[in-house]
């Protein structure tokens, strides 16, 4: 999969049945954000997550998934603090993605274990990528801190589309880097149960 030195290690095994993962993607380059997603939940799922407890959220673009990952977050507090069971975020929790099939998901009651943040920022002539990848990268990096939540970076940056095609498992010697992330998020997600 991967040659030389560069590349994740081995995933840690842990148990995921426990969790409560929460996706939100940009629609931004939705041909390149849906198998990302698709990667990610594939692997919480062979992780041993319930689909029932991965909620997938849409934002516009990737400068939303700060604010996005924010407020579902702690939404997942206040709700799993005042409500046990049942319907844990209202429509905040009903998946509205891109990703076509599964019924709207509505996790069961508790904060989530972790999130994985996903978008797809593409160089152009302008700054404005720079702006936005820096923004978004410390954005995500701070609601880790501030709430003490893995939140898994799954911001693809990168000079041109075929950098992301491969990155996105689209090419023979692709890797789908979302299925990195959706290891990462049952690792950390239990890890921080522990
Ligand atoms: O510009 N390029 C991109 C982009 N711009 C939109 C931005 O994230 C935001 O949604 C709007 O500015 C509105 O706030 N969003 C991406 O995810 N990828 C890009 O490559």
């Amino acid at each position: 999969m991967f040659e030389g030195a560069k590349g994740p290690g081995a995933a840690a095994i842990m148990d995921g049945s426990g969790l409560r993962v929460a996706v939100v993607h940009a629609r931004w380059n939705t041909s390149l954000i849906t198998p990302l997603v698709e990667g990610a939940k594939k692997k919480l799922m062979e992780g041993g997550v319930k689909e029932s407890n991965i909620v997938v959220q849409s934002v516009p673009g990737s400068w939303e998934l700060p604010v996005a990952c924010q407020r579902l977050f702690a939404a997942s507090q206040v709700q799993a603090s005042s409500a046990p069971s049942g319907d844990l975020l209202g429509e905040l929790g009903r998946s509205t993605t891109l990703i076509p099939g599964g019924p709207p998901s509505t996790a069961s009651a508790g904060p989530f274990d972790s999130i994985i943040a996903i978008g797809v920022l593409i160089k152009g002539d302008t700054v404005h990528f720079e702006h936005i990848a820096e923004s978004v990268s410390r954005g995500l990096m701070r609601i880790q801190l501030d709430f003490g939540v893995p939140v898994i970076f799954g911001l693809l940056t990168v000079l041109n589309e075929d950098q992301a095609k491969k990155r996105a498992g689209l090419t023979p010697d692709g890797h789908n880097h979302g299925e990195d992330w959706g290891s990462a998020a049952v690792e950390m997600g239990a890890k921080r149960k522990l």
